[in-house]
């Protein structure tokens, strides 16, 4: 069927480059100007096949898994023996806190690189083109935008009220901000706006390439590093291809070898089972890995999904105090600091509540997490939300002592191959069945508005939390597993707990509500409709591999097919609207 002429695309001025029509608006001709268009083909030309090939890899390892043979360990053939990264720039020495947050929010971008109110300020910040960004096309090109703006010290944001008089200004000290980086998006997503002689170019190349030729010169003209974090890495050849990627356009724009740096997210059952392999193959460009927690509580239960022995407990009683969890952050600290670099901590996914007490009892628990990541060996960790950077900072700057990190620091008593495989057993519980079906509800309720993160029930909520709740209550379906109340997970209790939820959450806000019924009536509607695409998903047949497979979900492209009324589908792909 032909695409209608709105999602049909349109040649460009580079040769065979071509752009939805939708897609083309006045921001996305700011980014993407014929050098980067340039830019991105020749990278497209050269990394597509290859990528094509690792994707599929995917798939086969997975179709083995399910056949029922465990992940196992995978040692690379070169990386044995003594062996450094890259020496890490002065810049990336310290990174006791970095505080994350959607590159497309020019206000939370802001706060993110500033001081708050009490004078407290993360030495990092990541600008999420992922976990916590829906990708939709205009979310896209405001996060390039910002990223430009941010790189410059230039941004800046007001706030208005209803009547539409700004009520608080944004802006950046260029003299006074921590790190910059950009987190792109995986391997795994198409960004379907873009294409390169038909085909449609790996989302996180197009990221990481507008993101680099917009900022990269700029950052090292001030003595900056162009830094970056990479996601949801399965193999060493993954990231094989991301560091040609890196090297292609340190040579394209002019820069030495290592200038651009990354941090890995080790947050796969695959990847935390090859990650000397990984960091190895990124050693030129490697600035640390990341303990990706919560993708990798995704990753055991997606990889692991058919085998009746290892079906996970309730989400919210899988933490770091787990063997298999304790024990990779454990290795990733010790296979980053013997090959001197950095081992970055997990997110503390909370968000501020709104009484005392509550606040007081989730800082207790950042803190002891915090205490226990930097009593292993961390060199720093993640907060979504800047209330908590100054209960994050103080157990890193006991440990630490002054100094910038703990490369020198080796965990004790860890065995040279320790068993990294998640345990079934439970607890299964109503309550976390539960759990996980308000996450759907509340964070398909965002992903309709096209947000990719929600403050929900005191957490935050973002793509891989998602995940976790749609991965748990498929595999508890698949396995029919019996909670502790007796009763067995069917499609049948799904539905009525989705049922019993969207009520308990419409109540709630109908005794919530203010004056304004018009207002009242819409958002019912909206957690109606969440509801209704939750469902839909987490009563999916078959488990994809991604909510987002692909970024066919973007306001400005075709689903397959090119019927254009999908295009407003959301949760996502045609197929899970279907
Ligand atoms: C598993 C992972 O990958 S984790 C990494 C991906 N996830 C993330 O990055 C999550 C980032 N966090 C967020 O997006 C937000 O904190 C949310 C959506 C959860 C909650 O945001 P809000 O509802 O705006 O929170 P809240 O009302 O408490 O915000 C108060 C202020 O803090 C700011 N704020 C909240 N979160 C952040 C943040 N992460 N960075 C900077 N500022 C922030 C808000 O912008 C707001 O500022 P303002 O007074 O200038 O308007
Ligand atoms: O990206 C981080 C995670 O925990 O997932
Ligand atoms: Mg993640």
């Amino acid at each position: 069927m032909p695409y209608p002429a709105r999602f049909r695309p349109a040649p460009t001025a580079v040769d065979g480059v071509a752009l939805h029509a939708a897609a083309d608006t006045a921001a996305a001709r700011r980014v993407l100007t014929p050098d980067a268009l340039a830019l991105v083909a020749r990278l497209h030309r050269t990394l597509h096949a290859d990528r094509t090939a690792l994707l599929a890899d995917r798939a086969e390892r997975q179709a083995e898994w399910n056949a029922g043979t465990l992940p196992e360990r995978v040692e690379h053939p070169a990386a044995a023996g003594r062996w450094c990264v890259a020496r890490l720039p002065a810049d990336m020495r310290r990174r006791r806190v970095e505080i994350t947050g959607p590159v497309s929010d020019a206000r939370m971008v802001i706060n993110m690189l500033s001081r708050g109110a009490d004078g407290e300020r993360a030495d990092a910040a990541m600008l999420d083109f992922e976990d916590s960004l829906k990708p939709s096309w205009a979310n896209v090109v405001a996060g390039v935008e910002n990223m430009i703006g941010a790189a410059r010290g230039e941004l800046t944001a007001t706030k208005t009220d209803a009547s539409g008089a700004v009520v608080k200004t944004y802006a950046l000290d260029p003299d006074d901000m921590p790190l910059l980086m950009a987190r792109v998006r995986g391997l795994h997503l198409d960004e379907a706006n873009v294409r390169v002689d038909g085909e449609p170019v790996a989302a996180g190349l197009l990221d990481f390439a507008l993101v680099a030729i917009h900022t990269a010169r700029a950052l090292v003209a001030r003595g900056k590093t162009p830094a970056y974090y990479v996601p949801k890495v399965e193999h060493y050849r993954e990231a094989r291809w991301w560091s040609r990627l890196f090297a292609l356009v340190e040579d394209e724009l002019g820069l030495d070898r290592s200038t651009i740096r990354a941090t890995f997210l080790i947050e796969t059952l695959p990847a935390a089972l090859q990650m000397e392999a990984v960091l190895y193959e990124l050693r030129d460009h490697a600035a640390g890995l990341n303990g990706g927690r919560w993708d990798k509580i995704f990753s055991d239960i997606k990889c692991l999904r058919e085998h009746p022995d290892r079906v996970l407990g309730d989400r919210a009683d899988i933490g770091m105090n787990r063997p298999w969890m304790r024990d990779y952050a454990r290795e990733l600290i010790r296979v980053c600091h013997r090959h001197g670099a950095l081992a970055m901590g997990g997110m503390a996914a909370f968000t501020p509540g709104r009484d005392d007490a509550t606040r007081e009892a989730q800082t207790a628990k950042v803190v002891a997490d915090k205490e226990f990541e930097a009593s292993i060996g961390h060199d720093g960790c993640w907060v979504s939300h800047p209330y908590f950077i100054g209960p994050a900072m103080r157990p890193f700057l006991d440990a630490l002592g002054g100094a910038d990190n703990q490369l020198g620091v080796l965990p004790e008593d860890l065995p040279a191959r320790p068993d990294l495989m998640p345990q079934g057993g439970g607890p299964y519980t109503m309550d976390g069945l539960r759990t996980n079906v308000r996450v759907g509800i509340a964070y398909l309720k965002g992903w309709n508005e096209d947000v990719g993160c929600v403050a929900w029930d005191d957490l935050m909520e973002d793509l891989a939390t998602l995940e976790i709740s749609r991965a748990q209550v498929w595999q508890w379906r698949r396995h029919g597993v019996t909670l502790a109340s007796g009763e067995a997970v069917t499609d049948d209790l799904v539905r009525r707990v989705f049922r019993e939820e969207k009520e308990a959450i419409l109540l709630a806000l109908c005794d919530a509500h203010g004056d304004d019924a018009d207002a009242l009536g819409r958002e019912l509607a909206r957690y109606a409709r969440a509801a209704d695409d939750a469902r839909a998903v987490f009563l999916e047949p078959e488990m994809r591999p991604f909510l987002t497979t692909t970024s066919d979900l973007a306001a400005a492209a075709p689903p397959a097919g090119g019927d254009g009324a999908a295009v407003e589908a959301v949760p996502a792909t045609a197929d899970a609207a279907a």
